[in-house]
């Protein structure tokens, strides 16, 4: 039976990756996929994994209808025999609609990756249609650690190196970039919600006027 996916998580728990190793498996066996992504770091219709690979991917605007795109590529002659999605957040709800339209009526497999909340802990609204209509939400099992080390479930975003939780829902940008204006961290809720990055943890284990949080 074909399936809706969404393999989620924070930034950095190797999304990529996987949707990078699920397409090589299943076209070393001979099945052919249409590859979306929107907004990679790399660049305009790029899938990449920070492990170093990458492929080349359909870039997705928000008028791109993937089902008709996906019947397009049927009518032309095309084989697909599956379907994937990076950086799924970014998709529209009607999108997210249009992907399981192809599951269901095209009898396609579909994968889709992508960060579940903002920087804000608010949901992307592409993710939140993914958890309302996915046949399986998928957490991956390598997980991210937060600077105390427990397990990263929340994604920070720093400007100058200051936490904040205000701005553009989307800005496109990376971890550990120590140099950058726009970076983001991944926390757990705990150090999240305390607004504790690992840099301003270490200033208050520096400073002899602040107590311990931890
Ligand atoms: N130098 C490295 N050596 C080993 N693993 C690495 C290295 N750099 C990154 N990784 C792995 O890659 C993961 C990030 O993979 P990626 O697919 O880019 O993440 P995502 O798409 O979820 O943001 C990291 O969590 C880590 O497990
Ligand atoms: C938290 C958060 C992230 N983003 C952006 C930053 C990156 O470009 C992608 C996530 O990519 P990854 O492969 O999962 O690391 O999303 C954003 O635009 N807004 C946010 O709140």
């Amino acid at each position: 039976m074909p399936e809706l996916v969404f393999f989620s998580g924070t930034m950095d728990c190797g999304k990529s990756t996987l949707a990078l190793q699920i397409q090589h498996n299943r076209s070393a066996r001979g099945l052919q996929g249409m590859i979306y992504t929107r907004d990679d770091r790399e660049g305009e219709g790029k899938l990449s994994s920070r492990l170093g690979l990458a492929t080349e991917a359909i870039e997705v605007a928000d008028d791109l209808d993937f089902y008709t795109h996906v019947v397009q590529a049927l009518t032309a002659g095309g084989r697909v025999d599956y379907v994937i999605a990076d950086e799924a957040q970014f998709l529209t709800p009607p999108q997210i609609d249009q992907l399981a339209r192809v599951v269901d009526d095209l009898e396609v497999d579909v994968f889709t990756f992508g960060i579940t909340t903002d920087f804000r802990s608010k949901l992307f609204p592409g993710s939140q249609r993914l958890v309302e209509l996915a046949d399986r939400v998928e957490v991956l099992q390598v997980e991210a650690l937060c600077w105390c080390g427990a397990r990263a479930t929340h994604n920070a975003r720093t400007v100058g190196g200051q936490m904040v939780v205000e701005g553009a829902q989307v800005v496109v940008g990376d971890v550990n970039r120590p140099g950058s204006e726009v970076g983001y961290e991944v926390l757990c809720r705990r150090h999240h919600r305390r607004r504790m990055t690992a840099a301003r943890a270490r200033a208050a284990a520096l400073s002899p006027d602040v107590l311990p949080v931890d």
